[in-house]
């Protein structure tokens, strides 16, 4: 009888173990992760988290830089418009977080401490809504957990709660982004476009497109990244990975590093489509220009901030996208702009589709996304912003194509 109790014990411990209980250092972490799981990504309820054993298989091939590298400190905002902006090509730039608090106050041990009972969102639910954790909890997770394609922190509303806006004054905006014309729309009323990004190994962001044709800048504090960037012309079909590639992570950065990315690094992939890679390091600044493809992967747990922008030299191209997706948003904004940018308005002109006049007439803000789905292979891009962190919903193909930042109120009216 008492073998058996043991035996039977023995077995429970066996299945708490394989479950991963004992993995944290807090005794709440555990259920805080699995409850997070559950609303993040109830599909692998059954299938598990792990099941995969990429904690101990996967690895990158050695990276093959191909990425301009610029000293911030040396370039002035009209080469940096001349030489990259305008003729749309990735660099990074270093030297800008030189002067940032955030360079010694985000360190994992600080960020632990000082936010410990601060609420971070590392995930969406099927409705949309944010699945939040406490940083206390994801830190012990961030550091401890082998799952295969973990949870990852990607924050939008940082800069606007109490307790954890703060953040946003351990980093200045980099006087290359600094003239966003999206600044002219109310606060309230322009998408997203900041977010507090923080993760652990094979964390990352599937293939997309940043959304509504803006560019990006991500600045990492600590731990590399694996970038991929392929050129806007590339077709959405080469690029993402195929039906029977995408498994139980269909929309993972992780995935796309098992599969596409061979296709990509093989002599056979197309010339033009010629990606540029790179491993970003603290300190470094990765400028994505508008309609770029990217991917990432993080090779350790990592700490960065991230912003979307629209300036005067991708104007012509987040306008159209911005009447189209937001268009209740278009007609506020070029009222400010108007007011307050008026030479712009020659751009806005030449890159519109609807006459100016038309707008009110033309277009409304719908708040179903139904027409998305025979947009125009343009519009889908974003668009399809995996994202942006690959939190994607389910059954909802074009809006899992760019998580985070699109599934947001962002995208929530977008055509993209
Ligand atoms: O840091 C990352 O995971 C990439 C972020 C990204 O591409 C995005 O925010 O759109
Ligand atoms: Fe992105």
């Amino acid at each position: 009888m008492l073998s058996f109790a043991t035996e039977f014990l023995d077995d429970m411990k066996r299945q708490l173990m394989s479950l991963g209980r004992d993995r944290y250092s807090l005794p709440r972490t555990y259920k805080r992760v699995s409850h997070a799981k559950d609303k993040a990504r109830p599909e692998l309820r059954k299938f598990g988290w792990e099941t995969l054993g990429y904690s101990e298989s996967f690895n990158l091939p050695p990276f093959r830089d191909s990425i301009q590298r610029v000293d911030g400190n040396n370039l002035t905002v009209e080469e940096f418009r001349r030489d990259f902006e305008r003729p749309r090509i990735p660099v990074i730039i270093t030297g800008l977080t030189d002067n940032w608090a955030a360079k010694d106050k985000w360190t994992v041990e600080r960020l632990s401490k000082k936010y410990r009972n601060q609420n971070f969102k590392c995930g969406e639910d099927d409705n949309g809504n944010s699945v939040r954790m406490k940083m206390k909890y994801y830190h012990d997770y961030m550091l401890n957990n082998k799952d295969d394609s973990p949870l990852y922190i990607f924050d939008s509303s940082f800069a606007e709660r109490r307790k954890t806006k703060k953040l946003s004054e351990d980093y200045s905006v980099p006087k290359f982004f600094e003239d966003d014309l999206f600044h002219y729309a109310d606060d309230k009323k322009r998408p997203p476009h900041r977010w507090f990004v923080m993760g652990p190994a094979r964390s990352g962001t599937a293939i997309h497109i940043d959304p509504l044709g803006t560019s990006a800048w991500n600045s990492l504090l600590q731990g590399h990244k694996r970038w991929v960037l392929i050129p806007p012309i590339a077709p959405r079909d080469l690029v993402k990975p195929m039906a029977h590639e995408k498994g139980k992570h269909p929309d993972e950065g992780i995935t796309w590093f098992q599969t596409v990315y061979k296709r990509v690094r093989s002599p056979s992939w197309p010339k033009e489509y010629a990606p540029i890679e790179c491993r970003q390091g603290p300190g470094e600044t990765m400028f994505v220009p508008s309609g770029w493809w990217h991917v990432v992967i993080n090779e350790e747990y990592t700490i960065a901030v991230t912003h979307n922008y629209c300036s005067v030299e991708n104007l012509h191209l987040v306008w159209p996208k911005t009447v189209k997706g937001r268009p209740k948003l278009s007609k506020h904004w070029v009222k400010r702009l108007t007011e307050q940018r008026p030479e712009l308005l020659e751009i806005i002109k030449s890159a519109s589709e609807i006459p100016l006049y038309d707008m009110n007439e033309s277009s409304s803000d719908s708040s179903s996304s139904s027409s998305s789905s025979d947009d125009s292979s343009d519009e889908s891009d974003c668009d399809d912003s995996g994202r942006c962190g690959g939190r994607k919903r389910k059954n909802d193909d074009r809006s899992n194509e760019c998580p985070e930042k699109m599934s947001t109120t962002y995208f929530q009216n977008s055509l993209v």
